[in-house]
């Protein structure tokens, strides 16, 4: 079944950003013709600490803010967490869960991350759950098979096409400038979207799929073409208005 979907264009500031920072979330909003604003939905992931900040100048405009990580419960004893009952408070609509810097730095497994998704879900947010190989997985022929695992294993049951965005990130890809080759990521977001309309049936035809992993405006639109893709999950080319309204030109 093919669905008609509309992409969603999300950048991660990972560990960038201060107050001053928001000069440049003024900026995007100010580039956001409405035109653009149809073509895609637009959410930034600022660090936890800017979150109400941004959400109040985003307030009345197309652009979502997501947090980046939150814990699986809802309070407690758990010192330098955020919940994802505190991220929706500070603003927040989404949460990425399971980036690879999060699987790496932090150990984090998949029953980590579904428990996450969950935790996502139960405070009203959408849950948007990082897979990807590494460059020695790739290597080994093993990306396709690693991915479905960490699908299997990460996003919970109960997923929906509106609770849920699966995000492919090649670890490899990330911060480097590499891409796959079209051709690749066509192969990668095929096996996803079966696994999950399998899984989910209709929900899972119609979940967003965004690759992420060196997106720039210059790639954009190559890969955003890419079938089974639904948008991005922008790194580094989020942290600057002009970068990041480039590639959202990729769909207008
Ligand atoms: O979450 C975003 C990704 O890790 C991609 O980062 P990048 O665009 O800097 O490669």
């Amino acid at each position: 079944m093919s669905v008609k979907i509309k992409p969603l264009l999300a950048g991660n500031w990972k560990m960038n950003g201060l107050r001053t920072s928001q000069a440049e979330f003024h900026k995007m909003k100010a580039g956001l013709t409405d035109t653009l604003a149809d073509s895609a939905n637009i959410m930034i992931c600022p660090p936890a600490t800017l979150i109400p900040a941004l959400a109040d100048i985003a307030a009345g405009s197309a652009i979502l803010v997501g947090g980046q990580d939150c814990h699986g419960e809802k309070s407690g004893a758990h010192t330098g967490d955020i919940s994802a009952e505190m991220l929706k408070d500070a603003g927040a609509t989404a949460v990425i869960v399971g980036h690879s810097e999060r699987r790496t730095d932090h150990g984090e497994g998949d029953g980590v991350v579904n428990a996450k998704a969950q935790a996502a879900w139960r405070a009203g947010l959408v849950a948007i759950v990082c897979v990807g190989e590494t460059e020695a997985e790739r290597k080994a022929g093993q990306a396709v098979s690693i991915v479905q695992g960490q699908l299997n294993n990460s996003v919970p049951d109960g997923a929906t096409a509106e609770n849920t965005v699966i995000a492919y990130e090649p670890v490899w890809a990330i911060g480097t400038g590499l891409t796959p080759t079209a051709q690749d990521v066509e192969e990668m977001h095929k096996a996803m979207r079966d696994n999950l309309a399998s899984r989910f049936s209709d929900a899972g035809a119609a979940m967003r799929l965004l690759y992420g992993g060196s997106v720039k405006p210059a790639n954009a639109a190559e890969l955003m073409a890419v079938s089974n893709v639904n948008g991005a999950l922008v790194g580094g080319a989020s942290l600057k208005a002009e970068d990041f309204l480039g590639i959202l030109d990729a769909y207008s």
